[in-house]
């Protein structure tokens, strides 16, 4: 079986094409092929198949084995596979996810390759009980959850998969992997979620870390990054457009006021490619 390599800002995948489903047994699959020590090594296998309603359709696997709806570095990085590999010539693609049906993708094009992308991420989902969370607000913003005796503040966004920001004073050196995976499966989460920390700096910057469901301290989340922007305005915090900077680097993330879509741009490459018996 043909794989290739590649990543989003660090948050890296193996991606498959050309075939017409998922296979039997993909959760196992993925468990295998993404630990870095005895597989390939990755955060998410990711298949690239045929879809009846756009140009492809993607599915995610996360490396703990469980699939979700969304993933914004891995659309990219499909996006990107597409293009360089002549699946299409196009420059503006359509791709179908689980979580956000089907999303339109800008491809900019350099030398012949794709170099950044920007993704039409679909429009926030903010009803508490839809994200999922168990509070039945019509937003849930800066709304109290304990773990461990501690209180945090958390704004829930839903990009197809589910995110709980939390601001604090130092996102880049925080206690990530104490805190993120006890919110991660906190009883206030029915499908669990992503844990985002967060850092305003001024009202177009945003630093950003976070642990993801399913995969835990990654270098980015792009659909993390789009609830951070999201948040951050809900928030009063930023205005519509800022960077969210992350561990592995940059993401330009636009909330639409006049279509309610946020868009999120930022690079994909791709490392190399590999077969496996
Ligand atoms: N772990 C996430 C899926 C990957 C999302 C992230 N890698 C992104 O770039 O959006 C979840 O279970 O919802």
């Amino acid at each position: 079986m043909k794989f290739t390599k590649l990543h989003g800002l660090g948050n890296d995948f193996i991606v498959i094409a050309g075939e017409k489903e998922l296979p039997a047994g993909v959760d196992q699959l993925a468990i295998r092929l993404c630990n870095r020590f005895f597989g390939i090594g990755a955060d998410g296998l990711v298949y690239i198949l045929p879809s009846e309603k756009a140009d492809f359709k993607m599915r995610i696997i996360n490396s703990d084995g469980s699939e979700a709806e969304q993933c914004g570095n891995a659309i990219r990085c499909v996006s990107k596979y597409v293009y360089d590999h002549k699946l299409t010539d196009a420059t503006e693609i359509t791709v179908e996810t689980l979580g956000a049906g089907v999303q339109k993708v800008q491809l900019n094009v350099q030398e012949g390759k794709v170099a950044t992308v920007r993704v039409d991420m679909g429009q926030p989902i903010l009803q508490g009980l839809e994200v999922p969370t168990t509070v039945d607000e019509a937003k849930v913003i800066n709304h109290p959850i304990e773990v461990d005796g501690r209180e945090f503040r958390f704004t829930a966004v839903s990009m197809g998969n589910p995110h709980c920001v939390i601001y604090v004073d130092d996102a880049v050196n925080f206690d990530l992997a104490v805190w993120g995976p006890k919110l991660e499966v906190h009883p206030m989460f029915p499908r669990k979620i992503n844990v985002e920390f967060a850092t305003v700096k001024n009202r177009a910057f945003t630093d950003m870390r976070v642990w993801e469901r399913g995969a835990g301290p990654t270098l980015a989340c792009g659909t993390g990054a789009c609830a951070t922007l999201v948040s951050s305005v809900l928030n009063g915090l930023t205005d519509r457009q800022a960077t969210v900077s992350l561990k592995g680097g940059d993401l330009f993330i636009e909330w639409n006021e006049e279509d309610n879509h946020v868009y999120m741009t930022g690079p994909a490459e791709e490392v190399y490619q590999g077969t496996l018996d």
